[in-house]
C-alpha cells in the first residue's frame, strides 16, 4: 500500500469538511504527507483556483492524489478535470468511491458538505486510501481510452 502524498482544498463552502478531512488524514498511517492549497478560515477563494491548484500538483507528480470539497463537490471536479491527465469524481457513497479507483483511476476525489454528512464524508477518506487501481485489469482499456483522448 503506498505511503499517500495528499493534497487537499476547498472554497469556503467546504471548508468546515476540509479542515476534519485534513486532520483525519495527518493521522492515518497510509498518509506521507499532507499538503493544503486553502482556503484559509479567513480567506476567500473561487473554487476553480483551488481545484486546478491541486489538480496542477497532481498533474506535476507533487502529490499523489487530492481531495477537493465545496457546496455540491461538483464545481470542484469540472475545474480540476480541466488539468490535462487528471481524473476527478465526485463521490458521495462507498460504492461510487470505491469504484472511482478500481475502475477510473480518479487521482481527485471531490465531495459537497452541503450534500453529505461528515461522518459519511471521513468514512469515504478512510476507504479511498486503502484502493489502488490495477493496470493490468480490464478497466485499463477504457482509462487508457480516456488518457489517449488528451493525447497523452
Ligand atoms: O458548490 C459549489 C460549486 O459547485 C460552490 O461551493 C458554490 O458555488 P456557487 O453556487 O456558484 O456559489
Amino acid at each position: 500500500m503506498p505511503a499517500w502524498r495528499i493534497v487537499v482544498g476547498s472554497d469556503d463552502a467546504g471548508f468546515d469538511y476540509k479542515e476534519v478531512i485534513k486532520k483525519d488524514l495527518e493521522a492515518n498511517g497510509l498518509v506521507a504527507s499532507v499538503a493544503d492549497v486553502g482556503v484559509d478560515a479567513d480567506g476567500h477563494t473561487n473554487y476553480p483556483t483551488i481545484a486546478t491548484t491541486a489538480a496542477e500538483m497532481v498533474a506535476r507528480g507533487e502529490a499523489d492524489r487530492a481531495i477537493l470539497v465545496c457546496g455540491t463537490g461538483l464545481g470542484v471536479a469540472v475545474a480540476a478535470n480541466k488539468v490535462k491527465g487528471i481524473r476527478a469524481v465526485t463521490a458521495h457513497d462507498s460504492f461510487s468511491v470505491e469504484r472511482s479507483v478500481l475502475s477510473n483511476n480518479a487521482q481527485v476525489l471531490c465531495m459537497g458538505q452541503r450534500v453529505i454528512g461528515i461522518e459519511q464524508a471521513r468514512r469515504n477518506v478512510r476507504e479511498w486510501l486503502t484502493y489502488v487501481f490495477d493496470e493490468a485489469s480490464a478497466s485499463n482499456d477504457k482509462v487508457r481510452e480516456i488518457c489517449s483522448y488528451e493525447g497523452i
